[in-house]
């Protein structure tokens, strides 16, 4: 009996992607099927490479293909695309701004203090360690602290004295208000000013192609989410807390925000979230404990993760070196690592939903 390519397609259609909830064909991420006899190659092409369902989807679709009457043998290949989340939404303008810019992931938080900057950093770090083309843009006018979590001393220059080339540094392109105005500077930035180094900083810096670019806002206020909603279109917004009860207000007021300018809440990560001790690795919730999982399920959006209470945290971000970079292997990196497959996770998701295709509403 032989095997025809309808064969592997209706197989591959039975495989759904767990996060698009979609299947492989209709996603458009089955390619290249190449049959020889009783044998089959493909391509199936996931839509990050920071993807936190590649495991579910890896083994289900062995399984589709070794039910295949008379498939002997296959090889898959398996590879990643970043999808863009192209095209208006209300309120919004489209992506004309910034065309090589696939995904602005926005990192937000209620207040100050969470940890709202270190997250940034360290998710941008852990999508580029998973093999994304990433930028960091520190967009936090009233307290630029990305040019210290990063190590980035030196100043950017401008090729051709309308733009600026990004700095490159922990596989990052990086950008922040911080490099052009001195910290003292900072604390002035109001209104149409703000708005104008805010675009200044997305449209002329150089960014080249990047599948996601993320964006460190400032704390509280609105402001800059308004102005960005007005001239681009963010894929999302990733909202820190810590875990006590006090900060749930926060995320509320936080996610009122971002409702009220149409940009989607991606989820939560609950930053500072215990405490183990270095000596005898007792777990203490000094913050209390579940905050952030209960805002998330309060208004029914994902839970990204939790990353804990640690000096290694706050150490490395002083020195310019993200945790993620700095201890691969430790506790707080790993918890980095998957909170960023579940940011490109929901941003695929995002992204899916911008180009119709029938995705449900997922938690
Ligand atoms: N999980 C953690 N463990 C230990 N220290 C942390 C952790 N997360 C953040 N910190 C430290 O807490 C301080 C505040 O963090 P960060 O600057 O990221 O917060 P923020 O919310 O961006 O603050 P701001 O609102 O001032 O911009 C920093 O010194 C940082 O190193």
């Amino acid at each position: 009996m032989s095997v025809s390519e309808r064969d592997i397609l209706a197989a591959m259609s039975k495989v759904m992607d767990p996060e698009l909830h979609v299947d492989l064909v209709k996603a458009g991420m089955v390619k290249d099927i190449r049959l020889n006899g009783d044998a089959v190659k493909l391509k199936i092409e996931l839509t990050t490479p920071a993807c936190p369902m590649k495991g579910k989807i890896q083994a289900d679709a062995e399984a589709a293909l070794k039910a295949v009457p008379g498939l002997k043998s296959f090889d898959i290949e398996w590879g990643a695309q970043v999808r863009a989340t192209g095209g208006a939404g209300p309120g919004q303008q489209g992506q004309a701004l910034l065309p090589g810019v696939k995904n602005i992931v926005l990192v937000g938080a209620g207040k100050g203090g969470v940890g709202k900057s270190t997250v940034a950093v360290n998710l941008a770090v852990s999508l580029a360690k998973h093999g994304a083309k990433v930028g960091l843009l520190d967009a936090d006018f009233y307290g630029p602290s990305i040019p210290l979590m990063t190590g980035i001393t030196e100043r950017p220059v401008s090729p051709d004295g309308k733009t600026l080339n990004p700095m490159i540094k922990h596989g990052l392109k990086v950008m922040s208000i911080g490099f052009l105005v001195e910290s003292d500077q900072a604390l002035i930035w109001r209104g149409p000013m703000l708005h104008g180094a805010l675009m200044q900083l997305v449209r002329d810096v150089n960014w080249g192609e990047l599948d996601y670019l993320i964006l460190d806002l400032p704390p509280g206020t609105g402001d800059v989410a308004l102005s960005l909603s007005q001239s681009v279109r963010a894929a999302g917004a990733v909202l820190v807390t810590t875990p006590q009860d006090v900060a749930l207000a926060d995320v509320v007021r936080a996610k009122q925000m971002f409702d009220k300018v149409h940009i989607p809440v991606l989820g939560i990560v609950e930053n500072m979230s215990q405490f183990v001790c270095p000596n005898c690795s007792h777990t203490t919730h000094i913050f209390n404990k579940g905050g952030g999982r209960k805002a998330a399920e309060m208004f029914n959006i994902s839970f990204l993760g939790e990353v804990p209470l640690d000096l290694k945290v706050r150490e490395s971000g002083d020195a310019g070196v993200p945790v993620v970079a700095g201890a691969p292997e430790s506790l707080e990196a790993k918890a980095f690592m998957e909170i960023a497959r579940n940011v490109a996770g929901r941003v695929s998701a995002e992204s899916a939903r911008a180009i119709r295709l029938p995705v449900m509403q997922a938690r």
